[in-house]
């Protein structure tokens, strides 16, 4: 296998970690979607957002990945905005 070849496998492997997470994640998301829906909370939570930054910022190890970390965060908190706005809409059908 040529190094390339290697490093792919290394990322499909991540990956393979990856995705199970980000299905609890957004699986976790449509259940807050539930709980908002409940108590006519908004779904953007500017504040809880600013939290969720700060977190990546503290837990990264290599602080000169934190501008893509926080790059990647900010999709995936888009599309869980949009899987709970697609849940809320569900529950009003
Ligand atoms: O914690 C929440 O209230 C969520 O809806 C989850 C989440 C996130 O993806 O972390 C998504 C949207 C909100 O703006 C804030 C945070």
């Amino acid at each position: 296998m040529t190094p390339l070849e290697q490093q792919r496998q290394r990322i499909n492997q991540l990956d393979e970690q990856l995705i199970p997470l980000l299905e609890e994640r957004l699986t976790v998301a449509t259940e807050i979607a539930t709980a908002k829906a409940r108590q006519h909370q908004p779904i953007y939570d500017s504040r809880r957002e600013a939290v969720v930054y700060e977190h990546i910022q503290k837990q990264a190890e290599q602080q000169q990945l934190v501008p893509y970390l926080t790059e990647i965060y900010a999709a995936i908190m888009q599309a869980t905005k949009k899987i709970e706005e697609d849940e809320q809409e569900d529950q009003h059908a």
